[in-house]
């Protein structure tokens, strides 16, 4: 990695192409400082340059990445979290960054996904996701608490005219940070439909037997629900709404020719700065009440409940242990607290924790993944039940999206309350953690709830 110190772009550009020794095409990443602008804005401006955009938010922190085409793709199938971060290496070890800044989430990044279980056939529904896909932007966006920085990322060899390149970008930022555009307001929905509701319950029946007999302790059964809206929907409105309504929360959305993956997630993977990591166990689940007394009572409930802390203490305890490999120091409280959301409220435990020497986001996540909140315990036989028994191509649903930058910082989380928009239609998706003494009909009503933070955005 070469890193440059030039100020204006040209000059960085002209440096830049001229360390390029070799006939190769190289990237070349320049990061600026720049006034202040709404990340939507932005990412509204970005249809004029008709690219796949890309929108991570952490609503708690007030961080935004937004990406905007893509300058290199990674793709990988088996394998995937080692080879992503091997392919991800051999790009830094290529690449020319202009980085002054060093604030997690600036600079040269990925951003990306992957689907819930690489050991199933894709279905049609998802033919755009790639079981692991990450895109490092043309142009990105990061907005953190030292300011707005404006990353460009390109391909230049030996023979490109930095002029000429710089004038290109130039055009092109200009238009993407023009202030102000009019949000539409969203769409609203013609009709849903939910996707076999009286078989999935049969299938969580099923599942408490498969318990009873001991083939699993727990197993997260999830389910669709289809959507048809009054017109193409406007993610940028969504995203909108999303960030209005869900604090505490991720807000994200993945373009991928067309379709789109999106929503709002309260659950942390990990988060890596420096040496510190974060996880988090959130598994467990109650309404919210409609006063203060009720709201109060019924989280109270969910703390003392044994159905939903037992669904919890699986989560705790297997985090505990994958991060052993990886981590000293790892502190997790020995109580959860209560998560509370719009729409509903989680029981919850924070963990944290220092990475050892020679480890990366790539090792925890791919240890973690799937956690108990998305699979089940032990991990391959509630997969084998789920690949068995789940009527639904999960696809990117449950599985970890997030961003990674060259200093090893990133941030995963794992997509729930979250769906796919294709055009003037989606497909939502929740789940639920059948345990021993889970009740279908009881598993369906907090599905249903789940299903609220995207079905209110889309007009529902
Ligand atoms: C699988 C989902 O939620 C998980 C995360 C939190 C609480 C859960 C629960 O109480 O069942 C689930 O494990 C979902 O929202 O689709
Ligand atoms: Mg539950």
């Amino acid at each position: 990695m070469i890193e440059i110190k030039e100020e204006l772009l040209e000059s960085v550009l002209e440096g830049a192409i001229h360390e390029i020794d070799d006939n190769a095409a190289k990237l070349i990443s320049i990061t600026r400082k720049i006034d202040a602008i709404e990340p939507l804005h932005f990412f509204v401006n970005a249809k004029q340059l008709a690219k796949d955009r890309t929108f991570w938010s952490s609503t708690a922190d007030q961080f935004y990445i937004v990406g905007i085409g893509k300058a290199h793709t990674i793709r990988a199938d088996s394998n995937r979290f080692q080879k992503t971060e091997k392919l991800w290496r051999n790009l830094l070890d290529e690449a020319i960054i202009h980085n002054p800044f060093q604030t997690p989430g600036t600079g040269m990044l990925a951003l990306g996904g992957m689907s819930f279980d690489p050991g199933i056939r894709k279905s049609s529904l998802w033919e755009k996701f790639d079981h692991s896909l990450f895109a490092i932007p043309e142009y990105m966006l990061t907005v953190n608490e030292s300011g707005y920085f404006l990353t460009v990322n390109v391909q230049a060899d030996a023979e490109t005219n930095a002029n000429k390149l710089a004038g290109i970008i130039r055009r092109n930022e200009e238009v993407l940070i023009k202030p102000r555009p009019v949000l539409s307001a969203g769409p609203s929905i013609q009709w849903q439909e939910e996707v076999a509701p009286r078989d999935w319950m049969d299938t969580v029946k099923d599942a408490t037997e498969a318990i009873e007999q001991n083939e699993a302790d727990k197993i997260v059964l999830a389910r669709e629900l289809r959507v048809k809206l009054d017109s193409t929907v406007d993610i940028a409105a969504v995203l909108n709404n999303l960030i209005k309504t869900q604090s505490n929360s991720f807000v994200f959305a993945f373009e991928q020719g067309g379709d789109c993956f999106v929503g709002a997630t309260p659950e942390r993977l990990a988060k890596i700065e420096g040496t510190n990591v974060l996880s988090t166990c959130l598994a467990g689940t109650a309404p919210r009440g409609k006063t203060v007394s009720e709201d109060k009572r019924i989280g109270e409930n969910l703390l003392y409940d044994e159905k939903n802390r037992s669904e919890h203490e699986f989560v705790v305890s297997m985090i505990k242990q994958a991060m052993d490999q990886y981590c000293t120091d790892i502190e997790i409280p020995d109580k959860p607290v209560i998560y509370p959301l719009k729409n509903l409220q989680h029981l919850y435990t924070p963990v944290t924790a220092t990475l050892k020497d020679g480890y990366s986001i790539f090792d925890i996540i791919g240890e973690l993944h799937p956690t108990p909140a998305l699979g089940g315990v032990p991990r391959d036989e509630s997969l084998e039940f789920i690949r068995e028994h789940e009527q639904l191509d999960r696809g990117w649903y449950g599985a970890p999206i997030g961003w990674l930058d060259s200093n090893g910082n990133g941030e995963f989380a794992v997509a729930i309350r979250s769906g796919l928009i294709q055009g003037d239609e989606a497909s939502l998706f929740a789940g639920c953690g059948v345990v021993r003494d889970s009740d279908p009909l009881a598993e369906y009503e907090e599905t249903a709830i789940k299903f609220t933070p995207m079905l209110s955005v889309l007009g529902g």
